[in-house]
């Protein structure tokens, strides 16, 4: 079933309500606001601080401890080398389209996708009339867009926009451009061609020391790199067992191109990772898969996308894995565990899915990738990335450094096997290659086993063979038998070596809360007389409210102020987070203020207090309360905000 943007009590969700309340109560503001702000960075306030703390809290205790991950803290400057090994120098980046009018620069794929999207929309909407749509990238700025002032869509048409839609993510730069061109796609508000596509690195440059002349330095896009480096350290950490994972919770910077989407695609952000290393001959079969093979997710595959559709379906993880939808155990593991994390959270099981990578959308090494997507206001959002690597980035590291980043492993048994072996006369190799040489060693040594066997048939009949050698030349490079022999020999091994695979969990932490703000925002129809008229609720699950308990006293009285001191310093005792509101607001209107920010319960000291030590205990979503003593309510309280029973046992 499609996921609609209503909110629990089936309303629809006003995104401009929701963020005026997070700006209103201090969740969070633009950075250097005094300075006009600056795009694509934002400062948490107080209560997002605590929420996002609380997060991190509860991430750490559902991976960290739960599955004993080796959890690390690595520096966030990188020296040029670290990121052109990993390819991200040459790789890591989106495609801008540029308005040569206005200057405007847009996202390409954001811009297609907001156009072809648009035109739907008035498609169905307003038959050839310029309606109101978002601006692309700048959706809190309705704008009057040009482009949508179109006739009727032809059926076959719109079935296209929708089929490119779905698939937008598997397009490069020419094949955007390409798309620009064919659905005749022009300036958002100039309404003239547009510059061809061009990729724009989204990696911030910088320079590391005092003589440096030239930028020498990145701030990392991910957490991953710092981890992989420290492979070998983690690894003899663990006693050299595998499989193992380390973890890493840290700030990352991508140089966006459009950040214009508030606090789902900024410039720094907080990320969690996860790196498992896993050997690849095991199949990547994980010993707790049989705990979770019954879990259930919703997943849109890969093969759905390209016939053009969104369609989800409903498995076990276990059929998913044996029918081959999740490439293997690990990955599918994880992906359960990726769910009950954010089900834990409190995000609305209706608006999670887990959506595959096409082909190409991945990056070329990876063997399958799935994303959690979150539904809300800005539709299906990438919120955390679920990676099979393979052996991509340990390879790469230990080719350019030599460093061994890898597992060895006593075998039982020795094993004996054949296989193709090289050498290479070393003392000819560098006077003809000179500075070549080392590519040309390592290049040979790369070749495959099969290739191998081909070429040793070659040099046999022809005494010279050809290998291909992309960084010298051009491409190719000639060998002759003097230079090289290529023989089959029988090897007897008593230590395997294997460089792990690698799946990844990647959590973007703020893409996740700002949804889940969405999906816990609602407004209150008011029954009682005491409460005001404004009633937006966050029903933020206890266990990550920023702030666990209000305590509100009936009024200034000095006879309550003892009761305060006690309440505060029980649940002190207790690490519950608890604040006291004594204004002079009527109740009513202080928890609803308290509402607003997620609080769950509320406590109310009133002259019965005084009289008989009891005190009321207000749950926020229900409004229902109970009386009891002050004992027993803290102790109900510190067993809800921990995650445990959810009946209060107390005395009425
Ligand atoms: N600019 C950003 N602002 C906030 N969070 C981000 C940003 N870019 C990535 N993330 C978060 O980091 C996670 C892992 O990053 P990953 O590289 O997989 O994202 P991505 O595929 O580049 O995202 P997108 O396609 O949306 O730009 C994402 O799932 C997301 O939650």
């Amino acid at each position: 079933m499609a996921a609609t943007n209503t909110t629990k009590t089936g309303q629809p969700f006003d995104r401009d309500v929701l963020d005026s309340l997070l700006r209103r109560t201090g969740f969070y503001m633009p950075s250097f606001e005094i300075y006009g702000g600056e795009k694509g960075l934002y400062d948490y306030g107080p209560p997002l601080t605590a929420l996002q703390s609380n997060f991190v809290d509860l991430w750490r205790k559902h991976f960290v401890l739960r599955e004993k991950m080796l959890e690390v803290d690595t520096t966030i400057i990188t020296p040029e080398p670290v990121f052109i090994t990993s390819g991200h120098v040459a790789k890591f980046a989106d495609f801008m389209s540029k308005d040569p009018k206005t200057g405007e620069i847009f996202r390409t794929d954001h811009l297609i996708k907001q156009v072809l999207g648009a035109r739907l929309k008035a498609d169905q909407d307003a038959r050839g009339q310029t309606i109101e749509v978002e601006k692309p990238d700048e959706p809190q700025k309705k704008k009057k867009i040009k482009d949508v002032k179109i006739e009727k869509l032809d059926d076959a048409v719109a079935q296209e926009y929708n089929e490119t839609l779905a698939k937008l993510d598997n397009y490069d730069g020419e094949g955007f451009n390409e798309l620009i061109k064919k659905f005749d796609i022009k300036g958002p508000t100039s309404g003239v061609d547009l510059d061809p596509p061009k990729p724009f690195n989204l990696m911030f440059q910088t320079y590391i020391g005092p003589s440096a002349d030239k930028p020498n330095g990145y701030l990392r896009p991910e957490t991953a790199q710092g981890q992989f480096l420290n492979f070998q350290k983690l690894l003899e950490f663990n006693k050299q067992k595998m499989p193992f994972a380390s973890a890493s919770i840290g700030k990352s910077f991508r140089n966006e191109i459009s950040p214009r989407q508030g606090l789902l695609r900024v410039r720094e952000f907080l990320m969690a990772e996860i790196e498992h290393y896993v050997d690849p001959e095991s199949g990547k079969k994980h010993e707790k898969f049989e705990d979770v093979k019954d879990v259930k997710l919703t997943l849109l595959n890969r093969h759905t996308q390209l016939a053009g559709s969104e369609k989800t379906e409903v498995m076990t993880v276990g059929d998913a894995v044996s029918n081959k939808v999740i490439d293997n155990e690990t990955l599918g593991y994880f992906i359960v565990r990726i769910q009950d994390f954010l089900l834990k959270l409190g995000i609305d099981p209706s608006k999670l899915r887990f959506r595959q990578h096409m082909a190409n959308e991945m990056a070329h090494y990876a063997a399958d990738c799935w994303d959690a997507e979150l539904f809300g206001s800005f539709g299906w959002i990438e919120c955390v990335g679920c990676a099979d690597r393979s052996a991509y980035d340990l390879t790469v590291h230990m080719k350019k450094t030599g460093a061994p980043l890898v597992v060895r492993e006593n075998l039982p048994e020795p094993r004996k096997f054949k296989e193709y072996q090289v050498d290479m006369n070393k003392k000819k190799l560098g006077p003809k290659f000179r500075k070549d040489a080392k590519a040309v060693e390592n290049a040979v040594e790369d070749l495959s086993q099969d290739l191998r066997e081909k070429l040793s048939l070659e040099l046999k009949d022809s005494g010279k063979i050809t290998i291909d050698t992309p960084n010298i030349g051009n491409g190719k490079t000639e060998l002759d038998k003097d230079l090289i022999t290529i023989e089959q020999r029988e090897v007897t091994q008593h230590i395997r070596e294997y460089t792990p695979n690698v799946i990844e969990p990647s959590f973007g932490i703020g893409r996740i809360l700002y949804h889940l703000l969405e999906h816990v925002f609602w407004t209150r129809s008011s029954e009682s007389q005491d409460e005001p008229s404004a009633r937006n609720v966050l029903s933020i699950p206890p266990l990550i409210a920023p702030i666990k308990v209000l305590i509100v006293p009936l009024s200034n009285h000095l006879d309550f102020k003892p009761f305060l001191r006690h309440l505060t310093s029980l649940l002190d005792e207790m690490d519950v987070a608890n604040s006291i509101d004594d204004s002079s607001a009527s109740i009513g209107k202080r928890y609803s203020r308290n509402d607003e920010l997620g609080t769950p319960f509320g406590i109310t000291v009133d002259f019965q207090t005084v009289k008989d030590k009891t005190i009321t205990l207000r749950e926020r979503d229900s409004t229902k309360q109970v009386r009891a003593s002050q004992e027993d309510i803290c102790a109900a309280i510190e067993s809800l905000v921990r995650g445990g029973c959810r009946n209060l046992q107390v005395k009425r």
